[in-house]
């Protein structure tokens, strides 16, 4: 371990800490490090700095975030994109490029201009609830994923089943397994690795395949809008600005196709996943569901649907939009960061190439929460951060979990949109119940069965959800119906199955 850092577990030749380190779930086991601000660990021959305390993180993510800025270098990464995955990228002139243009369209203001998209779409998810409540873990990936092809390709996606929609959620499955921990042999760690040639290295043949899927999916929504504006139907879409703009941005074919599909993958895994957790726990916590639904009752009622607005006068519900994050953190490590040089901190320096991961599972440390392990979105109505009576600490803002500084997540603003407009629209909308299962038990739900990638959501579970009332239920058909208006600009190149799709669910919806 190098000089400057602070004592850190014993290590082994070779391996340093490697054989301590958790394959699964390594964000629960660094949580009870908070008071040692930084514990360093040795994975071979590189170093990894746990950060658990919020006010390390503030200082060097935020304050002194020019030297944390970068990305750890991965080898699976590198083979699948060539090192144009944004989220990934190395901290330089083409992250930058990626970053300044995807800032046009996700600014505050450019996202307002989003909402409608939103709405409509978080309208047509109420929808397919109604119809098909079993299906409600495809519907909501298939909202996130309307939305953000909508306003990067000015295209819809009306239904999960369309041959497009799925190539994407079924390469997108297939490249999270492939960053998942020990999916791989530890190439990063061990260079050597990276000489096997690829007919004796399967996770090399994976890259190549998955590579090609995603290629597909990627550059066929681009050449799809070329061909548009080529026709002279151009929708006002942000990639067709792009495009257009594309020597004042700086942006070769290459680069805009990997700019969208890139803003189309983190900007749906990430909103679907905390939508499902939203899920879970009302299932799991019918106290803290019948509070919220008392709530939107007293503030919208029965005949109108909720508002961006009423969130204002809500504020239990504003505690459990918060609570979710905090229970079941998207991003438990947020993604690594990598120093670009030594930084000095308390005493301590952090060498230059160490990779530095924010545990965001502080969230359940005890000394910071009452009872961290419980689902409790009161804990927000005592204290703006959740923590317990005399434990301030101003560092832990809520929005921790979008990360800090330089690489903090730009998609928050429509983040922040799409889960309040949902929130309240599902809560507004359905009784969400544990299922029964054959012998008429109620099947009991783990809230603990996630994922294990760089972003986590829970593997698909079963629960019963039923329209809280039937007038409610027929102004979701309703309203349905007048979100027409806001998807015909965004329903063009639809295949025939998808237009007979869409004819009949407003047909049979009138
Ligand atoms: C619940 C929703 C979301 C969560 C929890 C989330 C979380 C995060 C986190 C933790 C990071 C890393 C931050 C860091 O290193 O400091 C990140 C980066 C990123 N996010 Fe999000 N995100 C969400 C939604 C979105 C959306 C909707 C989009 C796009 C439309 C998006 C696009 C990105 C991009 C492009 C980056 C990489 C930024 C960079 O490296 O420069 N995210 N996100």
């Amino acid at each position: 371990r190098e000089d400057g850092l602070p004592p850190g577990p014993p290590t082994i030749p070779l391996l340093g800490n490697l054989h301590m380190f958790p394959s699964e779930f390594a964000y629960h086991k660094y949580v009870s490090s908070r008071r040692c601000v930084c514990c360093p660990l040795k994975l071979g021959p590189g170093t990894i700095i746990v950060l658990s305390d919020p006010a390390a993180v503030k200082e060097l993510l935020g304050r002194r975030g020019a030297n944390t800025a970068d990305r750890p270098s991965m080898q699976v990464e590198e083979l699948v994109t060539g090192g144009l995955n944004m989220v990934l990228a190395h901290y330089g002139e083409c992250w930058r490029t990626f970053r300044r243009t995807a800032h046009a369209i996700l600014t505050p203001q450019a996202v307002a201009q989003h909402l409608s998209i939103q709405r409509a779409e978080a309208t047509h998810l109420l929808h397919d609830i109604l119809g098909r409540p079993e299906s409600f873990y495809t519907h909501i990936q298939r909202f996130t994923y309307s939305v953000i092809v909508s306003v990067l390709y000015g295209k819809r996606a009306p239904r999960y089943e369309a041959p497009e929609t799925v190539a994407f959620f079924d390469y997108e499955c297939q490249y999270e397994r492939l960053l998942e921990p020990g999916a791989a042999p530890p190439v990063d760690m061990f260079p050597i690795l990276k000489l096997v040639p690829e007919r004796w290295a399967k996770w090399k043949r994976n890259c190549r395949r998955i590579r090609n899927l995603q290629r597909a999916v990627y550059f066929g929504l681009l050449d799809e809008t070329v061909g548009r504006m080529r026709s002279g139907s151009a929708n006002g879409s942000y990639m067709e600005e792009v495009l257009e703009r594309q020597e004042e941005f700086g942006m070769d074919r290459e680069m805009i196709g990997y700019l969208g599909g890139v803003l189309v993958e983190a900007g749906a895994a990430t909103t679907y996943s905390y939508l499902h957790t939203l899920v879970l726990c009302l299932v799991a916590y019918p106290d803290a569901q019948k509070k919220a639904h008392e709530e939107i009752d007293c503030v919208v009622g029965e005949h109108r649907m909720p508002t961006l607005d009423d969130l204002e006068q809500m504020p239990f519900i504003r505690g459990l939009i918060l609570e979710v994050h905090r229970f079941r953190p998207v991003v438990p490590l947020l993604v690594p960061r990598e120093a670009l040089a030594p930084v000095e901190y308390k005493g301590y320096t952090i060498p230059k190439g160490a990779t530095i991961f924010v545990n965001a599972w502080i969230f359940h440390d005890p000394a910071l929460y009452d009872d961290p392990e419980n689902f409790v979105p009161d804990r927000y109505l005592m204290n703006e951060n959740g923590t317990k009576p005399g434990i301030i600490c101003p560092d832990l803002e809520p929005d921790f979990i979008f990360g800090l500084g330089r690489r903090s997540c730009p998609g928050i603003h429509l983040a922040h949109n799409s889960i309040n407009i949902n929130v309240t629209y599902l809560l507004w909308a359905f009784n969400f119940n544990t299922d029964i299962d054959a012998a008429g038990d109620p099947i009991k739900l783990d809230t603990s069965a996630y994922s294990n990638g760089v972003a986590t959501g829970p593997r698909p579970f079963k629960c019963r959800i039923t329209p809280r009332s039937a007038e409610k239920a027929e102004i979701i058909r309703r309203e349905f119906l007048e979100a027409a208006d806001t998807f015909s600009k965004f329903e063009f190149g639809l295949s025939a199955e998808d237009k007979e799709y869409v004819a009949k669910s407003r047909a049979h919806t009138g």
